[in-house]
């Protein structure tokens, strides 16, 4: 059985807690959850048949096979680079926070010393295999289009570009690079950072998002050309109750990963 410390306990922690009582072979035995709201979850968690320990930091002697991230660009700093040090293997969703300057490398270095791997989770978006295959033969371009209904964009910048409540048309809330898209929009663009890094980079991959009023679905479209041919992409993913900006297939996705570590064959 895998033993596994999760950073997070929002839409996608609690997700991923539910599918995971039907596996044996995986346990969360820990969460990491933000100072002062370890009452709050702990109480929430206890109904659980086997619940986790509730904590805002990984103890210091505490090992699990597998830390997954599910909080936020934040905990990468706070409490990836220190797993990753002491050997921890780590899992995450929070791709865009790799947008900071810098800390691609330090997690790199991190995870060398450590002698330990970070995975990035496709998340949301399917298709970054060939991707990130296709890099290998040369890719001339990739550019992606997020759009999802304007409750998805609350609390970001896209309530300056246009009146999120009011708007009867599709509106291109941001059309940049996905370096900016990230910084920008951290709970929005975890997707075209994942595709930037798998395909051309942060600064070459071109990012337009749409709040749409006529979509109830999160959907992630982008087109690749390079010397492999070309690749189009077109997933429509249904919303968490729990969080409009999330789509549910982050949640699947965090599950195949965890089930891949875990089982005898991996898929
Ligand atoms: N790769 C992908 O395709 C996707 C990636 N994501 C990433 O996953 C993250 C989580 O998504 P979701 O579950 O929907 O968001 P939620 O806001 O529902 O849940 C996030 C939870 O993590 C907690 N949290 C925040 N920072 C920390 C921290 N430093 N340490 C421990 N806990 C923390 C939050 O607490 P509090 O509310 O108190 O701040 C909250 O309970 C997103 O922020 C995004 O970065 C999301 C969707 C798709
Ligand atoms: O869940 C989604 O639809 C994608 C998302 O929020 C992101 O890219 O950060």
């Amino acid at each position: 059985m895998l033993h596994i410390t999760m950073i997070g306990c929002g839409a996608i922690g609690l997700g991923v807690l539910e599918l995971l009582e039907q596996d044996p072979h995986l346990l969360v035995e820990r969460v990491i959850v933000p100072p002062g709201s370890e009452e709050a979850i702990g109480q929430r968690l206890a109904r659980r048949s086997s619940p986790p320990q509730v904590v805002t930091a990984l103890p210091e002697d505490a090992r699990p096979d597998l830390l997954l991230e599910c909080a936020g660009h934040q905990a990468l700093e706070e409490h990836v680079l220190p797993a990753l040090e002491k050997g921890i293997a780590c899992l995450i969703v929070s791709v865009g926070a790799l947008s900071q300057p810098g800390l691609v490398e330090r997690l790199e270095a991190a995870a060398e010393r450590g002698n330990t791997r970070i995975e990035l989770l496709p998340g949301a978006i399917g298709g970054i295999d060939a991707l990130s295959a296709a890099r290998v033969g040369g890719l001339d371009s990739v550019d992606y289009t997020g759009r999802k209904p304007p409750r998805a964009w609350k609390n970001t910048p896209g309530e300056q570009a246009c009146d999120l409540e009011h708007i009867s048309e599709a509106t291109v809330i941001f059309q940049g690079s996905a370096r900016e898209a990230a910084r920008l929009y951290p709970r929005n663009a975890n997707v075209a950072a994942t595709l930037s890094l798998a395909g051309i980079g942060l600064d070459r991959t071109r990012v337009t998002l749409i709040a749409d009023p006529h979509s109830e679905e999160n959907v992630h479209q982008f087109q690749a050309r390079g010397a492999f041919g070309g690749f189009e992409l077109n997933l429509r993913g249904r919303p968490l109750a729990a969080n409009p900006k999330t789509s549910a297939l982050t949640v699947y996705s965090i599950i195949r990963a965890l089930g891949n570590h875990a089982h005898g064959i991996s898929i």
